[in-house]
């Protein structure tokens, strides 16, 4: 239980939360009936059915509404006289600015996206406002906290990129189901319903050398007046068929592997089999209606459909798109809740893995890789929500010595499921909370100006409504403002070389770089270089004090795997088998943090290469000082007991919810209520 000067602490503060998803609504839950009374709540989303087995604040009555404002009248239900204040909007639009970030006390953030969080970052740390950054994945979960000058910011140490993979084997030679997955989602799908513009390297690998690109890209077009079943039929030949002929004629690539079977559609169907029974009154605004499934009568996704079955929905989906959704032709880009675009998908992919002998799998699961959907546990997210408030309390109560980052292992490590650890000093490098300069590598005279603002200031340096300056001479800056002229200007320079702008860019100038809403600004300094490596430098310019995490790939990989869903970045949400990986990195991380203190050996700081060993010891409990901090530390402590004799995942985290409710209870509220209003006991039924 809190002490007096606590509850003041608690009941004065003003406290900003960014996102009400999976943490953020146990987040609200859990800081209302902790004793806050001053809470500002800001979401962009719209309630979508998919939230509602983990969003225990939202029913099925409010799919479709505001995530922000039904989550704030959800709580004020049983907490009616705090104050909650929800905004309906973007972190990122301009009334969020450093002096709305001034009025709080404290910032927590409960994001899905690298960008948002880069942005909570950046004007936080212009405020002076500290950060409770956290992040879920399954199992697995984090809570960071950044104070100016004190601690490390989110942007001081590399975030691990998405997953990503070597296009010749996503094109040429998938080993694995979710290779068939990358290939059906971005490219075939991509090519037939996606931007005609976009690169697709089907057209590369999907005929020989003699053909051209555009002889490709005709295959793939459908012809003047051609029936829709020849079409899918035609397109299903090629990719399935005729490619992996193609591919089978080169004997080097199929020394060590198996080789591909390839398949026509008139080897599993035959001629005139009818496809689905189209439901001709069903409009094309019935997107969930609109089923390549329901028409043939498939009913459970997580059946494993044979290869006739893949093989009819993948034509009664080409089908479908053609006739119902015709219009979005050209423009579509997978969606994971487009049921039809995960049916073709799945289908698609299923039949290349029945070519390359790789085990089908249901359009449940298809959907989860196809996605990147790692089943979110809402114990996780409550556990999470949790460990932000704690630390939250040490910030208010001005306690920094105490404040932790923690990591939520899925089984305990070392008897402990929570990991604590000291937060690392802020980087000297960091561009963002250091200011230091950065460095690049550039051929000024070959490389254009749209170039640099593409890939390094917006991709890189994440500044969404950028200025550049060289000395006083002002070369680009992006917003609503500008006038027809400024405009025309800024894009005359984005045509030209880096050498030829009106205030020439080359090698030993040095260029400002800021975003004025996000109120940061860096220095660039310019080296020049003639050669890059295509391969590993493809951007043809290297930043250099920027610090970009390893991908998890050696060589280069176009074809990613999506986004994440609420990682942190250093823990996203990935395809299981992605979110294995992860689970190992979040363990090395926290390992990396705790050994060198359960030894009290030196510690050694991921970039600096500095001793830490004063400063990084690690904590036998969080928020020791806590009533809080003891419970959790005694049932860290006696974790192995449960691990040994009941299912450990749930059954810890079920009491470690029920110790975090029962630590912030008021005493004015029953366990009953922390029981219904947490509800997060059940790990999430899957959509
Ligand atoms: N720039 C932003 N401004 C405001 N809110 C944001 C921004 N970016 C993300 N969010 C919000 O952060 C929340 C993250 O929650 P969560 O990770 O549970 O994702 P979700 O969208 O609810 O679920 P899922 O992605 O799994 O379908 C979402 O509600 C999302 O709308
Ligand atoms: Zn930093």
């Amino acid at each position: 239980m809190a002490s007096q000067q606590q509850s003041d602490a608690i009941k004065g503060a003003k406290v900003l939360m960014v996102g009400a998803g999976g943490i953020g609504c146990e987040l609200l839950k859990t800081l209302a009936l902790s004793g806050f009374q001053d809470i500002h709540i800001i979401d962009m989303d719209t309630i979508e059915v998919s939230n509602l087995n983990r969003q225990f604040l939202f029913r099925q009555s409010h799919v479709g509404q505001s995530k922000a404002k039904v989550a704030r009248d959800a709580v004020l239900k049983f907490r009616p006289h705090i104050s909650i204040t929800a905004h309906h909007a973007n972190i990122k639009s301009s009334e969020f600015d450093v002096d709305f970030f001034q009025k709080f006390d404290v910032v927590l953030n409960g994001l899905d996206n690298l960008d948002a969080r880069r942005h909570v970052n950046r004007i936080r740390l212009a405020a002076g406002v500290p950060l409770v950054e956290s992040g879920t994945t399954g199992f697995l979960g984090q809570v960071a906290v950044h104070v100016k000058d004190r601690t490390e910011c989110y942007e001081c140490y590399p975030k691990p990129a998405p997953k990503s993979y070597p296009v010749c084997t996503i094109t040429s030679t998938p080993s694995k189901f979710v290779h068939c997955i990358v290939w059906a989602k971005d490219l075939l799908f991509a090519k037939l319903f996606g931007d005609k513009n976009q690169e697709n390297d089907l057209n590369v690998r999907s005929s020989d050398g003699a053909s051209s690109s555009e002889h490709t890209a005709d295959i793939f077009e459908r012809r003047n007046d051609e029936d829709i079943d020849c079409y899918g039929r035609r397109i299903y030949d090629h990719v399935f068929g005729y490619n992996i002929e193609l591919a089978l004629s080169n004997d080097e690539t199929w020394k060590n592997r198996t080789r591909p079977k390839p398949i026509y559609s008139s080897d599993v169907l035959s001629d005139n089999q009818q496809n689905g029974n189209l439901d001709k009154n069903c409009s094309s605004s019935d997107l969930v209606l609109v089923s390549a499934m329901a028409t043939l009568g498939l009913k459970n996704p997580q059946d494993v459909w044979n290869l006739a079955e893949n093989s009819k929905v993948l034509l009664e989906a080409v089908k479908l798109f053609f006739l119902k959704r015709q219009k979005e032709i050209g423009s579509l880009t997978f969606d994971k809740d487009d049921q039809l675009a995960v049916e073709f998908v799945t289908a698609a992919a299923n039949i290349r893995a029945a070519s390359f002998g790789i085990p089908l799998h249901s359009l449940f699961e298809a959907k989860g890789i196809a996605g990147n959907i790692v089943h979110a546990v809402a114990t996780t997210n409550a556990v999470v929500a949790g460990l932000i408030v704690i630390e939250a309390f040490k910030l208010l109560n001005e306690d920094l010595v105490n404040v932790r980052m923690t990591f939520c292992n899925e089984h305990p490590k070392r008897k402990m499921l929570l990991m604590p650890v000291e937060p690392f000093e802020p980087n000297e490098t960091c561009f963002v909370c250091s200011k230091t300069p950065l460095t690049l590598e550039v051929n000024a005279p070959h490389t254009k100006f749209r170039d640099f603002i593409e890939k390094i200031v917006r991709e890189k340096l994440g500044m969404s409504l950028p200025t550049v300056m060289q000395g006083n001479f002002l070369l680009y800056e992006d917003g609503d403002d500008l006038d027809e002229d400024e405009r025309r200007n800024y894009e005359a320079n984005l045509e030209k070389v880096l050498s030829k702008l009106p205030s020439p860019v080359t090698g030993g100038t040095s260029m400002l770089v800021g975003d004025l809403n996000q109120k940061l600004s860096c220095e660039i300094n310019i080296k020049q270089r003639e050669e890059f490596d295509e391969e590993k430098e493809p951007d043809g310019m290297v930043l250099i004090g920027w610090l970009q995490a390893p991908t998890d790939t050696e060589n280069k990989a176009s074809v990613q795997n999506g986004e994440s869903t609420s990682g942190t970045g250093a823990n996203q949400a990935m395809p299981s088998e992605i979110a294995e990986a992860k689970e190992a990195e979040v363990n090395a991380a926290s390992k990396k943090r705790n050994f060198s203190e359960l030894s009290n050996s030196s510690f050694s700081h991921p970039s600096s290469g500095k001793d830490k060993s004063s400063k990084n010891k690690e904590t036998p409990c969080i928020g020791r000082s806590s009533a809080t901090g003891c419970w959790i530390n005694l049932l860290c402590m006696n974790s192995d007991i449960f691990s040994s004799k009941i299912k450990p995942v749930h059954g810890i985290r079920l009491i470690l919810v029920i110790m975090l409710g029962f630590a912030f209870i008021p005493s004015s509220l029953s366990p009953c209520s922390i029981l219904c209003h947490c509800g997060g006991f059940n790990c999430v039924r899957n959509m």
